[in-house]
């Protein structure tokens, strides 16, 4: 893959800064600079300092005044920092400015994302996703790259107008590659959706009932997978530990099947490209019969990570679905504040800990209720000495047609999934 600019291999001294423009926002941007913090560390860059700057209004030229951006650089200077991360999403041309005045590598809140999910990504479909939100991030920042170029060729400070130009014939040249690469890429991604598009009905055509787990990141979903399901799904203390969805069959207290399915964690600010990019893969949270919403209890900000998940659910057409929360480690909730805190702002929440295994037969039971209304049609073949079944049927099923055959019932019913997993073993045929 191309890249953006001779990125150096190891940044090992960071400058994080976040600048917010509203005194109001103070308490946020701290925490988003926190959350940065530990992005940046995920990718193994140490974090020597970082900066909350109020700047009175928003410039062009480097998003905040020059002043202070003269001081953010000396600052970097100062601690000898080889890269500054800006939490705030910087334009290309805004991030060709920094570079040229620190003289350093510039990257911003999205390339750290971005770098992370590279770096994660798995299947063939998460790999293209991410290729592809990189290529079309890196697009128009390639100026930046050949800029190097022209200004080494020139060997001054503005470079020889020949030099300028074989730099400009290089960006239209790779920009027509990474446009030929985009497209390829998206058609590529085309193709595995509609695999997995046909995978889904099938499934769907079985109609077990099927639920996501979803939440910010690091909210403990895969541990709760593993725990509901027994399985081994990789779950870590890290940021963006799951990129690629991961579907587990299990059994609820009534018999019936659930499937669920992890999902990649959700994140504040997430950039839209990347909301776009994981649409696939969180595609499935649109299509579950409900949602199962984990939150870390004992974040501090759990609200804030509550909000924005809705709202990327709102985003991709599942604002509607029915939702079980789950107040996930509350092992880790000892403050009698924050408890309170948790009952008043989440009433119906279920508390858990997927670690500690608290709740999980509280959830699964509302795993059963949510499915109660769902029915389907189906048939079965039912022996006669099972007459239970057959009567079980009549008085909470709608029949549709009995027939004999030797010893046998055929039975064509609407049935309640709350009743379908004591019937399954007699079904005839995939359900229509
Ligand atoms: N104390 C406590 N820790 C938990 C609990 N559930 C999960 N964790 C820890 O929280 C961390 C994150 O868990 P994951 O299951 O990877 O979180 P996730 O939501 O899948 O994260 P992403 O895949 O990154 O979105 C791990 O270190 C878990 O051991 C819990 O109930 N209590
Ligand atoms: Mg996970």
């Amino acid at each position: 893959m191309f890249e953006v600019r001779e990125k150096p291999e190891m940044v090992e001294r960071a400058l994080l800064v976040r600048l917010y423009f509203d005194p109001r926002e103070a308490d946020e941007s701290e925490a988003l600079l926190e959350e940065l913090e530990e992005l940046v560390r995920t990718l193994g860059i140490g974090v020597v300092e970082k900066v909350l700057a109020k700047s009175r209004s928003m410039h062009k030229k480097f998003l905040c005044g020059t002043g202070k951006a003269a001081e953010i650089v000396d600052l970097a200077k100062a601690h000898e920092c080889d890269c500054i991360v800006f939490d705030n999403q910087l334009a290309p041309s805004q991030q060709r400015e920094w570079e040229a005045a620190a003289d350093l590598c510039v990257i911003d809140r999205e390339e750290v994302i971005l770098d992370i999910f590279a770096k994660r990504a798995q299947t063939r479909e998460a790999r293209l996703q991410v290729e592809l939100a990189r290529m079309q991030y890196a697009l128009p920042r390639m100026a930046r790259m050949w800029g190097h170029l022209d200004r080494e060729g020139g060997g001054g400070s503005g470079g020889s107008a020949a030099a300028r130009g074989m730099g400009e014939k290089q960006i239209e040249v790779d920009r027509r590659m990474a446009r030929v690469r985009i497209d390829r890429a998206k058609r590529e991604l085309e193709d595995v959706r509609k695999q997995r598009a046909t995978q889904r009905h099938a499934r769907e055509r079985l109609e077990t009932p099927h639920a996501s787990i979803v939440g910010y990141t690091n909210a403990g979903k895969s541990t709760l997978l593993n725990r509901l399901s027994g399985s081994e799904v990789l779950s870590k203390d890290m940021l963006f530990a799951t990129l690629d969805t991961t579907t587990r069959r299990i059994d609820l207290p009534d018999g019936q099947p659930l499937l669920l399915t992890d999902t990649v964690g959700f994140v504040r600010n997430l950039p839209h490209r990347l909301v776009e990019a994981f649409k696939a893969t969180l595609e499935e949270s649109v299509l579950a019969d409900f949602l199962i919403h984990v939150l870390d209890a004992s974040s501090p900000e759990v609200e804030a990570f509550h909000d924005t998940t809705l709202s990327v659910l709102a985003e991709l057409g599942a604002g509607e679905k029915q939702i079980i929360t789950v107040l996930n480690k509350i092992d880790n909730v000892s403050d009698p504040d924050q408890m309170a805190f948790l009952r008043r702002t989440f009433p119906d929440a279920i508390h858990a800990s997927a670690l500690k295994d608290i709740g999980i037969a509280e959830l699964l039971d509302a795993c059963s209720t949510a499915l109660a209304s769902r029915v389907q049609r189906l048939r079965y073949r039912i022996p006669q000495s099972r007459a239970d079944l057959v009567g079980l049927l009549h008085r909470d099923a709608k029949i549709l047609s009995t027939d004999y055959e030797g010893n046998d019932i055929l039975v064509h019913a609407v049935v309640p999934a709350a009743i379908s997993g004591k019937l399954e073993g007699f079904l005839t045929e995939p359900p229509e």
